[in-house]
C-alpha cells in the first residue's frame, strides 16, 4: 500500500549569511514512517527540521508538509529542536496545562495525566522542571507534541540523555504513534538508536544528501564490513577465513577481525560450520550505519 506523504521536499536551500547550511535537499517521508536524519555536526540536520516544523522557511526549493505547501501553519505538526522550550518554575503537569492552554480546546486530546504516564513522567508530574535532568526535560517534550495528537512528529536528538530504560520508553512511543499513521523524523548521532528505531534514513553532509533510502539498502550496498568473528577453534577458523575467497582476516589471534561482503561471509560460516568449528560470535565492528555513514561523509568532506 502506498502511504500519503506527510513530507516532500525538493532541492530545498538555506543560507545564513555566507554559510550554506543546506544546499539542494531532497527528502520524502511517508505517513508511518520513523525516519533518522544523521549527519556530522553542522551537516544541517537542525536546520532541516527547522523547517519541517515551520520555525523557520527554506530560501529557495518546494516543501510540502501533510499535503500543504510551506507557509501555511503548520497543523498536525509537532516536536521541537534544540531542545523542548519548558518553564522552569512550572512543574511538569502545569507545562502542560499552560500549552494546553495556549493552544486551545481540542476534544480529541489525550490528558495531561495520560501523556506523562506514556513517557514515563507520571512520578514527577508535580516535580517543578528547573530541576529536571537532560533525559526528563526531552521526555516531557515528547510529552506535549503528544498532546498536539501529531501527524508529523520532529525531533532533535530525542534520545539525547535519556538512560536506557527511559530509551526504550521513548523508542516505544515512537514505534506506537507511527503505527498509528504519524510520520516521525528525528535526528540523531547514535547509530544503533537509528538502527534500532528507524525504517529509512537520510545521510546529511555540509548541507547535502549523501544518502537517502531503507536502512536495508545502505547494508545490501556493496560494502565490506570488519567483523568480529569468535569461534570454537580460532587457529583453524583463521586458516579457513584466509583461504576463503573473499574474505580477509584483518587482526586479532583468539578473537578474529574477518572483513567481507556478505556473500564471502556466508561461505565462510558454511565452511566453519560445515568443518565442525562453532561460531559462538560474528558481530559487525562498526554497523552498517556507521560504516556508511563515515564513508559518506567521508567522501563529501573530501570533495569540498
Ligand atoms: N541561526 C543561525 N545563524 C547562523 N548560522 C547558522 C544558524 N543556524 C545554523 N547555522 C549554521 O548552519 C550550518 C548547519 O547547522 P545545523 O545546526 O543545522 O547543523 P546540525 O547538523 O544540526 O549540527 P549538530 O549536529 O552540531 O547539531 C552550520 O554551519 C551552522 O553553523
Amino acid at each position: 500500500m502506498v502511504m500519503p506523504m506527510a513530507v516532500r521536499a525538493r532541492t530545498i536551500t538555506k543560507c545564513f549569511g555566507d554559510v550554506i547550511a543546506l544546499d539542494g535537499v531532497d527528502l520524502d517521508v511517508a505517513e508511518g514512517r520513523i525516519h533518522g536524519l544523521v549527519g556530522p555536526n553542522g551537516a544541517g540536520k537542525t536546520t532541516l527540521l527547522g523547517l519541517l516544523l515551520g520555525l523557520a522557511a527554506a530560501d529557495s526549493g518546494r516543501l510540502e508538509i501533510l499535503g500543504a505547501p510551506q507557509g501555511r501553519a503548520p497543523a498536525g505538526v509537532a516536536g521541537f529542536v534544540d531542545g523542548p522550550g519548558l518553564y522552569p518554575s512550572l512543574t511538569a503537569r502545569q507545562n502542560l496545562a499552560a500549552l494546553t492552554a495556549l493552544r486551545g480546546p481540542d476534544p480529541g486530546a489525550p490528558g495531561i495525566d495520560d501523556v506523562l504516564e506514556r513517557v514515563g513522567l507520571i512520578q514527577v508530574a508535580d516535580d517543578r522542571t528547573r530541576g529536571f535532568s537532560l533525559g526528563m526535560r526531552q521526555r516531557l517534550g515528547l510529552a506535549a507534541a503528544l498532546l498536539a495528537r501529531p501527524r508529523l512528529l520532529v525531533l532533535d536528538e530525542p534520545a539525547n540523555g535519556l538512560d536506557p530504560s527511559g530509551k526504550r520508553q521513548v523508542h516505544r512511543v515512537l514505534t506506537e504513534l507511527a503505527r498509528n499513521g504519524t510520520a516521525v523524523v528525528l535526528s540523531s548521532h547514535r547509530m544503533d538508536d537509528v538502527e534500532a528505531l528507524c525504517s529509512e534514513v537520510t545521510i546529511l553532509a555540509t548541507g547535502r544528501v549523501v544518502f537517502s533510502g531503507p536502512l536495508a539498502k545502505l547494508a545490501a550496498e556493496n560494502r565490506e564490513l570488519d567483523y568480529r568473528l569468535g569461534t570454537s577453534d580460532p587457529d583453524a577458523a583463521r586458516r579457513l577465513a584466509a583461504d576463503t575467497p573473499g574474505v580477509r582476516v584483518v587482526a586479532g589471534t583468539g578473537l578474529l577481525i574477518v572483513r567481507a561482503l556478505t556473500p564471502a561471509l556466508d561461505t565462510l560460516v558454511t565452511a566453519l560450520v560445515q568443518g565442525g568449528i562453532a561460531v559462538r560470535e560474528l558481530t559487525p565492528v562498526v554497523s552498517p550505519l556507521e560504516a556508511a555513514f563515515l564513508e559518506l561523509t567521508d567522501q563529501q568532506e573530501a570533495a569540498r
